[in-house]
C-alpha cells in the first residue's frame, strides 16, 4: 500500500504535518514523548522502523497513531503481531475511545474468530492484533485463521511487538517468529514494518533491523546523492548490486521515490571532461528525449521467472534506467552499453568484483563504477556470516554420508553365493554373471517395448516376493554377484579394491535433505562432488531425477494386484512394503522410490520409468486409458554409491569432507578480508570526491592480487584484520556464554555441535 506521506527529494521524512498532531489529540495526548514522533512519521512515510524504548515509555502509540491515520484516509488495516496472547484482550479494552481494533489468537473459539474477521473485512477496525502462530499458520495453532490477502483490506503496515524474538534464536527454533516477516511480505504484501522492543543490545538491534528490512537511511541518501550527482546523474543503464534480496526491494523502492522528477533520459555520458559543458549538453538532450518508462526495479533469484524476465527485458531495451540486484543479475547479460555499476554493498571477493564491474562499458565507451564501503565493517561481517552459514559441520557431514552410503546386503549375499557356487572360480563366476546380466538387461533385449515383457507370468512375480526376503537382488542379477564388475569398473574408473558391493543406484530427495540437514542445495551438491572427485571416486553423480513414483488404480485394490502381475517394479515395491509390515492387500495405490526398485532389480531407470508410464494406457478400454494413474515427484540427487563401507571408511570420509569444507571456508574468508582491506585503503569519506590516483591505486592492488594468486597457484595469503582488543572480547565472551547457557537449557532435549550453536547465535539459517 502507498504510504501516507512521500519523502523529501533527498530521501528524508517531511516535517510533522498538523494532521498528525490532530490525530495525537484525538487519541487523548497533548504532545509526543521522546522517540514517538520520529517513529510515527517514518511509518506514515512508508519507512520500516525499529523502536527500542524502555517499558512504559509509550511504544504502543507508535503503531496506534499511524493505524488510526491510515484507516482514516483509506480503507485499509494495520497488523499488530504480539506473542502475548493472554494480554491481547486487555490490550484492546485499554485502547483510546476513538481507536477500534480486533484480535485473533489461538485461544479463541471459531465463532469469536469469525466475528473478528468480519469486523476487519467490513472496515470497522483500524488494526488487528494477532499472535505470530495465527499469522504463520503453524500446525495445530490456528491454521487458516486469517483470511487470504485478497479477502483482507490492504495492509498499511505491520507492527511486530517484542521484536527481539525475531533475532533471539535461529530460524530453526522459533519458526513462526522467524518466518513472520517472510509471510507478511510474500502473502500479505507488507512493505513497511515497525519493530517494538524494550530489550535490544546494539547487535541484536542490528539483527532485528536486518530482518525487518530497515534501511540504513544514510547509505540510501548517499546512493541517491551519487545517482543525482555529476558522474552518474546523466547515465542510463546502471546496475546497483546489493548483498541481500530484501535490500534490493527496499533500495529500488526508495530510488523510485527519491529520483522521481530528476530523471535524465537517454544516451550515455558525452565523454567530455568539462563538467559545465557536459551538463549543458545533457540538459539539451533531456529536452528532446522521451522519458524512460521505468526508473528503478529490483531483481533477485527469489523472484518469479516471468518477473525476472520482465525486468531484464526492460533493462535490455533501455526502458529501465536502474536495476537494483543481487549477483543473480548479470550472468549471461548481453548488454554492451551498461554505463554504471554501483556496489551498494561490498562484493565477497575481488574475483566477484572484477566480474561485476566488467559488465559496464563493454562497448568501449566510458563507464563508471562506485563502491560503498561500510567503514565499520558491517558488510564484511555480513559476508563473513554468509561464509559460516555455507559451511557444514562434522555431524551434518556424517548424517549426509549415512544417506549417501546406506548399508546394503551385498556382502551377505556374496557369502551366500559363494556357498552355492563354491566350485566356480572367480573368473568363471564373472562370466556367468555377465551372461546373466546381458540376458536380463531390458534395454538390450527389448529396446522398444515394455520393460517387463519377460516378467509377465504370475509365477515369476511370485518369485520376486520370495527373493525379496533376501533383498531382491538375487532374482534380478545386479548387486548379488559379488565379483561382478560394473561398467564403470571395467572402464577402470572406480575403487580399485575388490569390494563386496559394486555400487547401487540411489536417489535422495533434494528438499528433504536440505531441510533435514539445514544445508542449501548447492552445499549438498558440493559435498557429493568432492566424493566423486576423490581418487577413489566414492560416488558417481548422475542426472537429478524424480525419484518417487505413485501408482493409483481407479478400479480399486484388485486392479493394483493385476498391475503387479504385468509390472514387476510394482510387484517389488508392494512386496517390500509387505515385508516392512505394511498392509497392502486392500490398497489401491502404492508410492515407492523408483530408483531403489530399479536398482534392486538391476534394471535401467529410464526404462523402468517408461514402462511405469505405459501402465496408464490400455488397448482394451475406450479412450485408451487404463484407469491407472502414474505420477513421479520429488526432484532428487541421483548417484551410484557403495553400501558396504566399514565404520572406519565412513569416519575417514567424514574427515576428508570436513577437511575440504574447512579449507574452502578459510579460502573464502581470506579472499573476503583481502578485498575489504584493499577497498578500505583507497576509500573516501564522501561520495562526491573523485581522485584518479585512488582509482589507479585500486587497479594496482587488483593486479597485484591476481598476480600473486597466479604465482601461488590460486592460493592467497592470510591477511590479518584488526580484531577488537582483549578487554572488549572478554566482555563479549561473558555475554555469549550466558546466552549459550540459556539457550542450551531451553533446548536440553537436543544435541548441538559448537558450530551449530554459533550459527544459531549468528541468526544464520535461511538459505
Ligand atoms: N505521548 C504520550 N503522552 C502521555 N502519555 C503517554 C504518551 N504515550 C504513551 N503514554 C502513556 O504511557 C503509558 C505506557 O504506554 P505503553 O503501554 O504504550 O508503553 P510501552 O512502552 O508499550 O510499555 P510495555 O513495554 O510495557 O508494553 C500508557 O498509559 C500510555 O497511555
Amino acid at each position: 500500500m502507498e504510504p501516507l506521506y512521500s519523502l523529501t527529494e533527498d530521501g528524508k521524512v517531511h516535517e510533522t504535518p498538523e494532521a498528525v498532531h490532530a490525530a495525537l489529540r484525538d487519541l487523548g495526548y497533548q504532545s509526543f514523548r521522546a522517540g514517538q514522533e520520529e517513529a510515527i512519521m517514518r511509518i506514515l512515510s512508508g519507512l520500516s522502523t525499529l523502536v527500542v524504548l524502555s517499558t512504559g515509555m509509550g511504544k504502543s502509540l507508535c503503531y496506534q497513531l499511524p493505524a488510526y491515520l491510515y484507516a482514516q484516509r483509506s480503507r485499509c488495516i494495520s497488523l499488530v503481531i504480539s506473542p502475548l496472547i493472554s494480554l491481547m484482550d486487555d490490550q484492546l479494552s485499554g485502547l483510546p475511545a476513538k481507536l477500534r481494533a480486533a484480535c485473533i489468537h489461538s485461544n479463541m473459539t471459531r465463532k469469536q474468530r469469525e466475528a473478528a474477521i468480519e469486523k476487519v473485512k467490513s472496515g470497522q477496525v483500524c488494526f488487528l492484533l494477532v499472535s505470530p502462530e495465527v499469522l504463520v499458520g503453524s500446525a495445530g495453532s490456528g491454521t487458516g485463521c486469517l483470511p487470504s490477502a485478497q479477502e483482507l483490506p490492504p495492509v498499511a503496515f505491520a507492527c511486530i511487538d517484542e521484536a527481539h524474538c525475531v533475532s533471539e534464536w535461529s530460524h530453526n527454533f522459533r519458526p513462526c517468529y522467524l518466518r513472520l516477516c517472510k509471510v507478511l511480505r510474500e502473502r500479505l504484501g507488507v512493505r513497511c514494518f515497525l519493530g517494538l522492543t524494550a530489550t535490544a543490545t546494539p547487535s541484536t538491534a542490528l539483527d532485528i533491523a536486518r530482518h525487518l528490512g530497515i534501511s540504513d537511511q544514510q547509505g540510501v541518501s548517499a546512493l541517491v546523492s551519487l545517482l543525482k550527482g555529476e558522474r552518474f546523474g546523466c547515465l542510463d543503464s546502471i546496475i546497483v548490486y546489493c548483498t541481500r534480496r530484501e535490500e534490493t526491494l527496499r533500495v529500488a523502492a526508495l530510488l523510485r521515490t527519491c529520483l522521481q522528477g530528476v530523471l535524465l533520459t537517454g544516451g550515455g555520458p558525452s565523454g567530455q571532461t568539462d563538467p559545465a559543458a557536459r551538463r549543458k549538453k545533457e540538459l539539451a538532450r533531456k529536452k528532446i528525449r522521451k522519458p524512460l518508462k521505468w526508473l528503478a526495479e529490483s531483481y533477485h533469484a527469489g523472484m518469479s521467472a516471468a518477473e525476472r524476465r520482465r525486468v531484464q527485458n526492460n533493462f535490455m531495451c533501455g526502458e529501465l534506467r536502474i536495476v537494483v540486484a543481487t549477483v543473480a543479475f548479470g550472468m549471461g547479460l548481453d548488454k554492451s552499453d551498461v554505463r554504471g555499476v554501483v556496489h551498494y554493498n561490498m562484493p565477497k571477493s575481488f574475483e566477484s568484483y572484477v566480474q561485476e564491474i566488467g559488465r559496464a562499458g563493454r562497448d568501449g565507451e566510458p563507464a563508471h563504477c562506485h563502491l560503498f564501503l561500510d567503514a565499520e565493517g558491517a558488510d564484511l561481517h555480513e559476508l563473513r556470516r554468509h561464509i559460516y552459514a555455507d559451511t557444514v559441520d562434522y555431524y551434518t557431514i556424517k548424517r549426509l554420508l549415512q544417506k549417501v552410503f546406506p548399508a546394503c546386503t551385498c556382502r551377505r549375499l556374496q557369502e551366500h553365493q559363494k556357498g552355492r557356487w563354491k566350485d566356480v572360480e572367480d573368473s568363471d563366476l564373472l562370466e556367468v554373471m555377465e551372461e546373466h546380466d546381458q540376458e536380463n538387461q531390458p534395454d538390450r533385449a527389448a529396446p522398444a517395448g515394455p520393460v517387463w515383457r519377460f516378467w509377465s507370468s504370475g509365477a515369476v512375480v511370485e518369485d520376486v516376493d520370495q527373493d525379496l526376503a533376501a533383498s531382491g537382488h538375487a532374482s534380478f542379477g545386479d548387486g548379488a554377484g559379488g565379483a561382478r564388475l560394473t561398467t564403470r569398473e571395467r572402464r577402470g574408473g572406480v575403487c580399485p579394491e575388490r569390494r563386496a558391493c559394486r555400487t547401487h543406484e540411489r536417489a535422495i530427495p533434494i528438499q528433504e535433505v536440505v531441510e533435514a540437514l539445514d544445508v542449501p542445495e548447492e552445499g549438498v551438491e558440493t559435498l557429493l562432488c568432492y566424493l566423486e572427485l576423490h581418487p577413489q571416486r566414492w560416488v558417481e553423480l548422475l542426472h537429478p531425477t524424480l525419484s518417487v513414483c505413485k501408482v493409483s488404480c481407479y478400479d480399486g485394490p484388485k486392479q493394483l494386484q493385476k498391475v503387479t502381475k504385468i509390472c514387476p517394479p510394482v510387484a517389488v515395491a508392494l512386496a517390500r512394503k509387505r515385508m516392512a509390515g505394511e498392509r497392502v492387500e486392500r490398497s489401491d495405490r502404492v508410492e515407492f522410490d523408483v530408483v531403489e526398485v530399479a536398482d534392486i532389480m538391476g534394471w535401467q531407470l529410464p526404462l523402468v520409468k517408461r514402462g511405469l508410464r505405459q501402465l496408464q494406457w490400455s488397448t482394451d478400454r475406450a479412450g485408451g486409458r487404463s484407469g491407472v494413474l502414474v505420477e513421479f515427484s520429488a526432484a532428487s540427487f541421483h548417484f551410484r554409491s557403495y553400501g558396504d563401507l566399514s565404520p572406519e571408511e565412513m569416519d575417514g570420509l567424514c574427515r576428508f569432507l570436513h577437511g575440504r569444507v574447512q579449507e574452502q571456508e578459510r579460502t573464502r574468508l581470506r579472499q573476503l578480508t583481502a578485498c575489504f582491506q584493499a577497498f578500505r585503503s583507497v576509500a573516501f569519506q564522501s561520495v562526491h570526491l573523485l581522485d584518479g590516483s585512488r582509482s589507479q591505486q585500486l587497479k594496482a592492488l587488483l593486479s597485484e592480487y591476481f598476480d600473486r594468486k597466479k604465482e601461488r597457484g590460486g592460493a592467497i595469503q592470510q591477511e590479518q584484520l584488526q580484531e577488537p582488543d582483549t578487554n572488549e572480547l572478554l566482555g563479549w565472551e561473558e555475554q555469549v556464554r550466558t546466552d549459550i547457557r540459556r539457550f542450551l537449557a531451553l533446548r536440553s532435549d537436543e544435541k548441538f555441535s559448537g558450530r551449530a550453536v554459533a550459527r544459531i547465535l549468528h541468526g544464520i539459517g535461511e538459505s
